[in-house]
């Protein structure tokens, strides 16, 4: 199968320039770019723009996808409030590679105010090159279900 080159970006009103920063550079890199904004600077509300991109990757529309807020944390929550949803927030490009490799996440969550843009590409770029590598990591990743709390 071929694998979904599509990646959608979103955004809240802290990360509009870094989302763009990233947009341009990972269309140059050869991935199909599904920005849907937004794009003025108004304040708005992560948890639609998360819930948006989310739905996106979930339906099978786009093969992965990159959310930004001011810390990635919450619209890392709304992501991940998605069925089929893995979205991890990174800082740094170690976890970047281990949402891949281990959890297979679909979805990378970043910070604006927390990362500067040179890091924020490397951490893009660290979670796009890596792989799901299965196995004892896939059982685990099936067990990962929603539960009704108490
Ligand atoms: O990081 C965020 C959510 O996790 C938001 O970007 C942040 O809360 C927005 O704050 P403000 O309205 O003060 O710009």
């Amino acid at each position: 199968m071929t694998p979904n080159t599509r990646v959608v970006l979103s955004s809240d009103h802290a990360a509009i320039a870094l989302r763009q920063t990233i947009a341009t550079h990972i269309s140059g890199l050869g991935w199909e770019v599904e920005d849907i904004g937004p794009t003025t600077p108004e304040s708005t509300h992560y948890p639609e723009h998360g819930r948006a991109a989310a739905l996106r990757v979930a339906s099978g529309d786009c093969g992965l996808g990159i959310v930004l807020c001011g810390t990635g944390q919450g619209i890392m929550m709304a992501a991940n409030k998605v069925q089929g949803i893995r979205c991890g927030v990174c800082s740094d490009t170690f976890s970047a590679r281990m949402i891949r490799q281990h959890n297979n996440a679909n979805m990378l969550a970043l910070g604006a105010r927390v990362v500067g843009e040179g890091l924020a590409i490397e951490i893009v770029d660290a979670f796009l090159a890596s792989k799901f590598e299965g196995g004892r990591h896939a059982t685990r990743v099936d067990m990962i279900e929603p539960v009704a709390g108490d």
